[in-house]
């Protein structure tokens, strides 16, 4: 299989006025087309870092970076942001949506970011994930009239929409009950096997995590 994502880090800093935190040293990843992996370790041991760094979101850090077979540091601003709207989906845990806009505009956003360079789009598209995790009756509504686990689900719609080659997923059913934590992972495992979409995805459900091709166990720097 090929290789999408291969990935060495010999450093990821962060520094603040009086301190500086280091993590991710000599951490390698190579992640194979279509693969699922799932990424574990204790709270504040870089799991999120690592996503940011994996979706181009984060370029500050010492090591090397190859996706879809380019040298990252390498890219230009348009083409970085043009991979983070079409050929990556991010579920994180921070991303908010927009309080002005109600649950379908928010999920069809990365489409509007993608102007003339997206994607043909289609509305069955949006029909079958909508379908897929339960949340057609919320459609109309502000994220505020909303409760948390609709609003994770819809910050999952949202970054699965554009069938994006690689899903980074954090915590994506930390919030949810049992029915709805089945239904995000049987759509991200569905994307994986339609369309051979890479997942990667940080949890803390060891359930979960054992469902993926492997399993990751991130550690603290010595
Ligand atoms: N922007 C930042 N500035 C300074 N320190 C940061 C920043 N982001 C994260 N950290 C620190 O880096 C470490 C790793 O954070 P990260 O969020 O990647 O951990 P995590 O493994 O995802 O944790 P959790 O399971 O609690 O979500 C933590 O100690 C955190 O406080």
């Amino acid at each position: 299989m090929t290789k999408i994502i291969d990935l060495s880090i010999k450093e990821k800093t962060y520094k603040s006025k009086n301190s500086q935190l280091s993590i991710l040293n000599n951490f390698n990843l190579a992640v194979a087309a279509g693969e699922k992996t799932a990424i574990v370790g204790e709270s504040g041991v870089g799991k999120s870092s690592l996503l940011n760094i994996i979706g181009l979101i984060d370029r500050n850090y010492v090591g090397a970076y190859t996706l879809f077979g380019s040298k990252t540091n390498s890219l230009h601003t348009s083409e970085l942001a043009q991979w983070r709207n079409q050929k990556i989906g991010f579920v994180l845990q921070e991303s908010a949506l927009i309080n002005s806009l109600t649950i379908e505009d928010n999920i069809k956003l990365p489409l509007l970011y993608a102007g003339s360079g997206k994607k043909e789009f289609k509305a069955e598209d949006f029909e079958s994930v909508v379908d897929a995790i339960g949340i057609k009756p919320i459609l109309k509504k502000k994220p505020l009239e909303c409760s948390g686990g609709e609003k994770a689900r819809a910050v999952f719609a949202r970054g699965v929409i554009m069938k994006p080659q690689i899903i980074l997923a954090d915590e994506p059913t930390a919030s949810l009950d049992v029915e709805n934590k089945e239904r995000i992972v049987t759509l991200l495992f569905k994307m994986n096997k339609e369309f051979s979409t890479t997942i990667i995805t940080v949890t803390h459900d060891l359930e979960i995590a054992n469902r993926h091709d492997r399993v990751i166990h991130l550690e603290r720097n010595k």
